[in-house]
């Protein structure tokens, strides 16, 4: 079985053509290939396919299995496939996701895409909907407890569920203990995705992430997009911030015209393979 294996800012995936056929028991799959010992290494697995409602859909699997409703720096590198792989010839692309369908605009050097804009939808804010648990019309800076210690958090979905907290020193973070203390919390029926991130000045952020199913990553896009969000909302921020993470650096807008969030950043071709087992 062909793979290709990319990356945007260091957070890497495996991808595979299934527009035709594909394997079976992706979550497995997901599981052995993404090991980093025994495997390819990756912090998870994306199947780009046929849809039926946009030109193509994209299936992605944490680490562990878990199926994520999306993924920002996936889907760059899902437009990146699909037109360095001559599955289209467009440069703007929709693509069906759990989390509805998205639009990339593709930008390419050289017959190569360099980088994809995603117009990422609009943030939601209503807890049942994200879902964390909680009253009220959004969850805001909403102090809770987490391994006995106070955190004020507020809470995203970008189609995912994403828990921010702002800390003064994102470098002296123990992510390893407070990461899975987020992920696993009582609050989040689904687990989270939990981004900590430090305010540098109102158009530059800092990031570090946790994410649901694969632990601390490079980088992870919906996250950048959500930790903007709560930057904007707690007036830390400018409605347009370079995100700064692990892996490099995202471009993230939140459009006051029509409440959507865009984000710009990197897709790269690692290498391509062949994996023994289906
Ligand atoms: N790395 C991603 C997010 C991947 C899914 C996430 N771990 C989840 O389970 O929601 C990104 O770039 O957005």
């Amino acid at each position: 079985m062909k793979f290709t294996k990319m990356h945007g800012l260091g957070n890497d995936y495996v991808y595979l053509d299934c527009t035709e056929s594909g394997p079976g028991d992706l979550p497995g799959l997901a599981r052995r290939m993404s090991d980093r010992h025994f495997g390819v290494g990756a912090d998870g697995l994306i199947c780009v396919r046929t849809s039926e409602r946009a030109d193509f859909r994209m299936e992605m699997y944490n680490a562990d299995g878990s199926e994520g409703e999306m993924c920002g720096n996936g889907i760059r590198c899902v437009g990146k496939f699909l037109y360095d792989k001559g599955l289209t010839d467009q440069t703007e692309l929709t693509i069906e996701t759990l989390a509805g369908e998205k639009t990339l605009e593709l930008h390419v050097e050289g017959g190569t895409v360099v980088s994809v804009s995603v117009d990422m939808g609009e943030p939601i804010l209503t807890p049942e909907r994200i879902p964390v648990l909680g009253a009220g019309e959004s969850f805001l800076s909403r102090r809770i407890m987490v391994n006995g210690r106070e955190w004020a958090v507020t809470c995203v979905s970008m189609g995912n569920p994403h828990a921010v907290v702002f800390v003064p020193d994102v470098d002296r973070l123990n992510l390893e203990e407070w990461g899975p203390a987020f992920e696993h919390h009582a609050i989040f029926p689904n687990r989270t995705n939990t981004e900590f991130v430090e305010v540098e000045n109102q158009s530059t952020l800092r990031m570090r992430v946790w994410e649901r199913g694969s632990g601390e990553t490079m980088a992870c896009g919906t996250g950048a997009c959500a930790a903007l969000v709560a930057a904007v909302l707690s007036y830390r921020a400018r409605r347009i911030a370079t995100v700064k993470l692990r892996g490099g650096s995202l471009t993230v807008r939140w459009e006051e015209s029509d409440g959507h969030v865009y984000m710009t950043g990197p897709a790269v071709t690692v290498f391509e393979g062949e994996w023994p087992d289906t």
